[in-house]
């Protein structure tokens, strides 16, 4: 039996950080999309009830540091399956880059795993799995666009924003997530600004979305890693109508409007950075 499936890339519209939590964590309140840059995972079922995960890109392990093989291990160890998977990852998603990758294949696995081996979960419970290996996974199961809250693992589904380009850019630094939230000083404010962007996505105004674009780790990336303000004010200059850092960097992201102004934003950063993409927000789950 085999199955392909798509793992997307998210963005961050909207990032507050509530409080720090005794555990480490912080409680946050996030609004996320998902947009269709996306890793390929191609699964087979093995019979002799093997985990095996090979990556397109050697330099990432493929043993049980990854979260795609976490995500097969945890099923498989909690559902008792008989059956294993080979499980093959495409990966075009940049790694430590502030989109989710690893989340998203790890959701993409408990997607699949729970068809290919008969499971039956709703998404409700494999988003509770998965918040188990990861706080970005929850949301990736769910997909789409969706408000998190608690450290990210509490999903309230939203509309898709209105249709618009996303161009992305990531200069060449992987950012460790726990690094960042380490250095943040917890703001203090009366009112939620991803409320803020919730509203403008109920009323479809991309002028307000542009307007409410926040990210409360950006400040924290941008002070330890120059090159990424720079990647901002690049985008800004190229006539982005707004620009923002995604979750902790270092991928900054640009929203354009109109398919015109496209090219010149990507020609304006590929002369600047590697790795730039012109995507599109996903309206649905693929
Ligand atoms: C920055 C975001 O990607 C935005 O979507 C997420 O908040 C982080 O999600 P993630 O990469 O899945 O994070 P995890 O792997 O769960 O946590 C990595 C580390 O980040 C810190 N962390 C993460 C999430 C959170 N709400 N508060 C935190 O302080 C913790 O130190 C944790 O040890
Ligand atoms: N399937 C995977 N794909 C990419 N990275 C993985 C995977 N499994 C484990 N990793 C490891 O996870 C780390 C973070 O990679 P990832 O690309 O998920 O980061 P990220 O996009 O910044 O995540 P987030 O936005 O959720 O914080 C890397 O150090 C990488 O080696």
């Amino acid at each position: 039996m085999k199955c392909s499936l798509k793992a997307p890339a998210k963005i961050n519209l909207s990032l507050d950080v509530i409080a720090k939590r005794p555990d480490g964590y912080h409680e946050v309140e996030m609004i996320m999309t998902e947009v269709d840059l996306a890793d390929r995972l191609d699964f087979m079922i093995r019979d002799d009830g093997e985990i095996v995960v090979e990556m397109s890109e050697g330099f990432i392990p493929h043993d049980a540091r990854n979260l795609a093989y976490q995500a097969a291990q945890l099923l498989k160890s909690k559902y008792r399956t008989r059956q294993g998977v080979h499980i093959y990852i495409q990966k075009n998603i940049p790694v430590a880059a502030g989109l989710a990758g690893g989340s998203s294949d790890a959701a993409a696995v408990l997607r699949a795993l729970n068809e290919m081996w008969g499971l039956s979960l709703s998404k409700g419970e494999l988003a509770e799995l998965g918040a188990t290996i990861g706080s970005d996974v929850a949301f990736c199961v769910h997909g789409g666009t969706a408000k998190a809250t608690g450290r990210g693992e509490k999903i309230e589904k939203l509309p898709a924003p209105p249709s618009c380009w996303i161009i992305l850019a990531k200069p060449p630094i992987g950012v460790t997530t726990g690094d960042i939230y380490r250095q943040i000083s917890v703001p203090d404010r009366s009112s939620s600004l991803a409320s803020e962007m919730e509203d403008a996505i109920y009323a479809e105004d991309y002028a307000r979305i542009c307007k409410h674009l926040h990210n409360d780790l950006e400040a924290v990336t941008l002070d330890l890693y120059p090159e990424v303000r720079r990647i901002k004010q690049r985008m800004i200059e190229s006539g982005v109508d707004a620009a923002l850092m995604s979750g902790s960097g270092p991928t900054v992201f640009g929203l354009v409007k109109h398919e015109n102004q496209v090219n010149r934003v990507y020609n304006a950063l590929r002369g600047f950075c590697e790795h730039v993409y012109a995507v599109r927000i996903l309206t649905e789950t693929c």
